[in-house]
């Protein structure tokens, strides 16, 4: 097995440190078009293996594809992120170039690499990536409900001063602060309903929360985080390569599932060896329904702005 992670900044090299520590392939190959630091970054990585006891080995590349031949799959995590004050949107410009670019490179040595898409604004780099590529539909993946539903259930757990290990819900639509929709009807305290144990008012906060994570954090630290971007892109990564078969929301594109077309969205998904196998359709309520619908209809737009 053999996984490439495209971009050795923040969220690329956190991803491949959770990637190596699990041992998820022989090899990682760390790319990024600045000179040496792919390499460096996984040497570092490489010299904590005599400390953690994992085998696989990083490798670094400064922009030479030839080293990244033959991986089963693929991460894209080059772009810009944003900054305190911007939507991911904002990213669209510059970041639509970059993915289209190495989309097309990765798929020149690695032709029947499964690609998550992580770059932002992640639904619309998805469908460039695969209307660019014209590989299968499921092999492309965008990871954005695996993080937003952590964070949904951060909050959730924070509010109920319980385990984050004992909360099941989900977040689907689109990855931007107006776009997602975090579940809160369909989330559990091992089985049993949130509502019993938070009040209304208090779990819609949890929720508006969960929308503004990644602002929350970007605003925090001057830039997008990375620790649990990485690690849940590394959760996708592994059950892909261990075909766990998992159930994970993410950004995948739509047939007529969820009543949309043309479109790549959040929606939970079975993750194994073959990428995305199936859709999971939820039964929404009317207002699960509207509110997909409107966050269809944003992210349709953004679509669009990549052929304006
Ligand atoms: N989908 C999601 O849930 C998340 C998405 N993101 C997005 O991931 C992207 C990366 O974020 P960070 O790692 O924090 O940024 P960063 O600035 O730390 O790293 C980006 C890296 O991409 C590299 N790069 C740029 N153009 C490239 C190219 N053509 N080929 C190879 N490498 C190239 C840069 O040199 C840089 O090292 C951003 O677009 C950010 O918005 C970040 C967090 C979560
Ligand atoms: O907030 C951002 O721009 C990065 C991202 O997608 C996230 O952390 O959810």
């Amino acid at each position: 097995m053999k996984i490439t992670v495209v971009g050795a900044g923040a969220v690329g090299a956190t991803t491949a440190d959770n990637i190596i520590r699990r041992e998820l392939a022989e090899e990682v190959v760390l790319l990024d078009i600045k000179e040496g630091v792919a390499e460096g970054k996984s040497l570092d990585m490489y010299q904590t293996a005599a400390l953690l006891g994992f085998n696989t080995r990083p490798i670094g590349s400064t922009n030479d594809y030839e080293k990244t031949k033959g991986s089963d799959v693929v991460v894209i995590t080059s772009g810009l992120p944003r900054k305190p004050g911007m939507t991911r949107e904002e990213l669209i410009g510059i970041n639509a170039g970059i993915v289209k670019s190495v989309t097309e490179n990765i798929l020149k040595y690695s032709p029947k690499a499964i690609i998550l898409v992580v770059s932002n604004p992640m639904d619309t780099m998805t469908y460039l990536a695969l209307r660019e590529s014209g590989i299968p539909k499921k092999r492309i993946i965008g990871m954005g409900g695996a993080l937003d539903s952590a964070r949904f259930k951060t909050y959730l757990a924070l509010e109920m001063n319980v385990s984050p290990n004992d909360i099941h819900g989900m977040v689907i639509g689109g990855h931007g602060d107006t776009t997602m929709i975090p579940l809160t009807r369909l989330a559990t305290y091992n089985g049993i309903p949130v509502s019993r144990f938070i009040a209304a008012d208090k779990l819609e906060k949890v929720a508006a929360d969960t929308m503004v994570g990644g602002a929350t954090l970007t605003k925090l630290i001057g830039t997008s985080a990375w620790y649990a971007p990485g690690a849940a892109s590394a959760m996708i990564v592994e059950s892909i390569v261990r075909n766990q078969r998992r159930i994970v929301p993410c950004s995948v594109m739509l047939n007529g599932e969820y009543g949309q077309k043309d479109i790549c969205m959040g929606v939970p998904v079975v993750i194994g060896k073959g990428g995305w196998e199936k859709i999971i359709n939820l039964r929404l309520s009317d207002a699960e329904k509207a509110a997909f619908a409107k966050s269809a209809d944003a992210v349709r737009s953004m679509n669009a702005a990549l052929d304006a």
